[in-house]
């Protein structure tokens, strides 16, 4: 274990979330009114730059600098045969990131998004470039015991904590990414448990796999679920028993962003998972979720559902990576630069009588 020492009590859970600026949120709503457009003609634009106002307590609301941390670690989960990939594409695709030939690489460059790469706890080398947290060589197989400890899961949330102060401090939008074969395994285990689902109906294909695979996916999540016992009222326990080392350390990049006043992104399933957690530890931090992509994992609707948040767009994603955050961001720095940059109507002279 490496990077957070003198984290591992429940101390890191304790996270002051500041209430919305609701005086910012209404001097965005009068100014969008006073825009040279017909009130309300920018649609969800117009909501969304308020929204982001109200979260960064400005008039002035940005997503830039933006950035993207995509937290990468294995699954012990993959030796039940859940996913249609080997467990090594996992080390594969962070060199991958490192070296920009990924989705996540191209659309963050495509969009000046900085793209922080952590490693917390994948089993295999990964490049040197790569931010060091990593906990263990992957979980252990949530299907005969709990996936990782209490102390583990703590380390994990400490360490997407300190990522955000250390790795992105600068940054006025945080999205989240992550990479781990396995990992719509444990997100749907999770989903079920906080959303209140039934397995079946928050389980997908992940990266492909076919029908009969999908159900035997099913019997592994219940199967682990009933073998782990993971008491749902406990956030923290749901991770120990079915979570991974990235989506702890994504739920703890959730509480620090939000704890900063800063938008967070969440991109798919998996995200979906950390932020359902982050919620679930300090409810407050909602109010600092933006939504992104709607994912084609069936799950992905339970999610947003219990978080209140509406998908940005549906485009048929279902990769991960960060990648449905990374194309968000454009849309956000859309419907901030319509705000800040548009003259009113008194500054253009336009007479609407
Ligand atoms: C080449 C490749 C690149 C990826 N990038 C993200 N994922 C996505 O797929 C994985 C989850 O799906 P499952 O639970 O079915 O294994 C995660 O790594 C996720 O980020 C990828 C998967 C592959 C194969
Ligand atoms: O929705 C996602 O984020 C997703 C779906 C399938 C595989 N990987 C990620």
């Amino acid at each position: 274990m490496s990077g957070t020492p003198g984290h591992t009590t429940t101390a890191i859970l304790d996270v002051t979330i500041p209430p919305l600026d609701s005086e910012a949120r209404e001097a965005a709503v009068d100014r969008q009114a006073n825009l040279t457009k017909p009130p309300g003609s920018l649609g969800r634009l117009e909501t969304m730059a308020a929204d982001i106002a109200a979260m960064q307590s400005t008039t002035e609301p940005t997503v830039d600098p933006a950035a993207v941390v995509t937290m990468a670690a294995d699954h012990g989960v993959t030796a039940e045969g859940v996913s249609a990939y080997p467990q090594s594409i996992t080390a594969a695709m962070v060199a991958n990131f490192c070296e920009g030939g990924a989705a996540v690489s191209a659309l963050c460059g495509a969009a000046d998004i900085r793209n922080v790469i952590v490693d917390m706890g994948v089993a295999g080398e990964v490049p040197p470039a790569v931010v060091d947290h990593h906990i263990t060589d992957g979980t252990a197989n949530m299907a005969a015991g709990p996936a990782m400890s209490r102390e583990q899961a703590l380390a994990a949330i400490a360490a997407g904590r300190s990522v955000v102060s250390e790795q992105a401090a600068e940054a006025n939008l945080i999205g989240l990414g992550e990479m781990g074969i396995g990992n719509t395994t444990s997100s749907a285990a999770i989903t079920a448990l906080l959303t209140d689902n039934e397995v079946a109906a928050v389980t997908g294909h992940g990266t492909g796999i076919d029908e009969e695979t999908r159900a035997q996916k099913v019997d592994v999540i219940e199967q682990a679920i009933e073998t782990t016992t993971p008491d749902p009222t406990d956030p923290v326990d749901v991770v120990r028993s079915v979570g991974g080392f990235e989506i702890a350390g994504l739920v703890g990049v959730t509480l620090e962003t939000a704890s900063r006043r800063t938008p967070v992104v969440v991109d798919g399933f998996i995200a979906g998972a950390a932020a359902l957690v982050a919620a679930a530890i300090e409810p407050r931090v909602v109010d600092y979720l933006l939504p992104s992509h709607a994912s084609v994992e069936p799950g992905h609707e339970a999610q947003l559902d219990a978080l209140g948040l509406e998908s940005c767009f549906d485009y048929g994603m279902r990769l991960g990576e960060g990648t449905g955050a990374a194309v968000a961001v454009s849309v956000y720095r859309a419907a901030c630069t319509a705000h800040t940059e548009m003259s009113t109507f008194a500054e253009a002279g336009l007479d609407t009588e």
